[in-house]
């Protein structure tokens, strides 16, 4: 019997760069794949049950002077040595990434090797690496046209395929929480590792909600000492909630950080959102990201420095008045939503890298 295409999959660190790449794993059965990750992030929980994991020890090119960076290029030339003895020992066809740091040793060890290259990007303003490793690979992959003008000066292979997602958001089954089916319902998110910040306005907010008789389901993420400082029996609180969909498309509202995954959901589950981009995100890339939404009428934008509890909790009860607002947001939420990214991205792979004849 003929051996499967093996791929490696170099996705490494939060939910925005693990959920795209798992979806489209999971479409690829009939190939071998193994994951190219580090130690102590997410992929070290999220993956090793289904995919073999290879951990390198790289965390970026972060470093201000020129003397700082100095160490940071060392672990770069270990783990581009240690992804190209990989992919050479492994005989592997190809590498698929979804961009971030690792990413870069990924795509320079398969092309050193004569590999293909795949790499998907989500964010509107694509990552550094992608804008300097665009032209090296095989084909780059765009989670939203607006990410075209950024990348129009380098000679790369652009195809837009929106950006995949876990099976749940676009099959929600029922909601497993114990939500009453018609009164209104407040989402908020942060990242996969929820918002502190975001947090702390919504606490001081959230008793306007639920005396105007909202719901709240509040995903905080695992760093808020203060996450249950408020208790209320319609004011459910949890670190992370992983079946989305049901979630996302039983909210009335979402409130929400503007990372390109959690974008993309608010997308495909037509869920109208105030965005809070993350301040201190690289190159302010979430603000971004957010205006792609916002130019659609698809959601709002504050910056977290114009808010207060008091100032979220008016507006969100101004929205709750506003029915038929919410109703045109979702609307154009939809017209944005790509719901077959998953089957377009795993099209590239199989079309560079094809799948043995049965
Ligand atoms: C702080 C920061 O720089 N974040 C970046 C990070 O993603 P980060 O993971 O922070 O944010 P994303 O919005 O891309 O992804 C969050 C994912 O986690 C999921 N989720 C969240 C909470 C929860 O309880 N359950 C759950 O499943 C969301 O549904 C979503 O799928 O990489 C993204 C992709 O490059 C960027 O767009 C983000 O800007």
């Amino acid at each position: 019997m003929a051996t499967p295409p093996k791929l490696l999959i170099a996705a490494s660190g939060t939910g925005g760069h693990l959920f795209p790449a798992l979806a489209v794993a999971a479409t690829l059965t009939d190939y071998e794949i193994h994951w190219l990750g580090v130690s102590h992030r997410l992929e070290a929980d999220l993956v090793p049950q289904q995919y073999p994991l290879h951990t390198i020890n790289f965390s970026g090119m972060q470093g201000k002077t020129p003397w700082a960076k100095l160490r940071p290029l060392w672990q770069f030339l270990g783990a581009f040595w240690q992804t190209r003895q990989l992919l050479k020992r492994g005989q592997f066809q190809g590498v698929f990434t979804t961009g971030g740091y690792i990413a870069a040793p990924a795509i320079l060890a398969a092309r050193s090797l004569g590999l293909v290259a795949i790499l998907h990007e989500s964010n509107a303003l694509p990552g550094k690496v992608t804008r300097a490793l665009a032209p090296w690979c095989t084909v780059v992959a765009l989670g939203t046209p607006a990410s075209l003008p950024y990348l129009a000066k380098r000679k790369a292979n652009l195809r837009v395929t929106g950006t995949p997602v876990r099976p749940n958001i676009l099959h929600p089954g029922p909601l497993d929480l114990p939500i009453p089916p018609t009164v209104p319902l407040i989402l908020v998110m942060g990242g996969s590792q929820g918002a502190v910040a975001i947090n702390r306005l919504v606490r001081e907010a959230v008793s306007q909600w639920l005396a105007a008789g909202a719901w709240v389901v509040h995903l905080t993420g695992q760093n808020d000492p203060e996450a249950t400082a408020v208790q209320h029996p319609h004011y459910v609180v949890l670190p992370f909630f992983e079946p989305m969909g049901p979630l996302l498309h039983r909210a009335d509202l979402a409130i929400s950080r503007a990372g390109a995954s959690a974008l993309t959901e608010l997308t495909l589950t037509g869920t109208p959102a105030l965005l809070i981009p993350y301040p201190y995100a690289a190159e302010d890339h979430q603000t971004v990201n957010a205006q792609v939404l916002v130019s659609a009428g698809a959601a709002e934008m504050i910056p977290q420095a114009q808010l207060t509890g008091d100032r979220l909790g008016q507006i969100i009860l101004e929205w709750l008045r506003q029915p038929q607002k919410l109703q045109r947001m979702a609307a154009n939420a939809r017209r944005l939503a790509v719901p077959d990214s998953t089957q377009q991205v795993a099209g590239l792979i199989r079309s560079l890298i094809p799948p043995v004849e049965p």
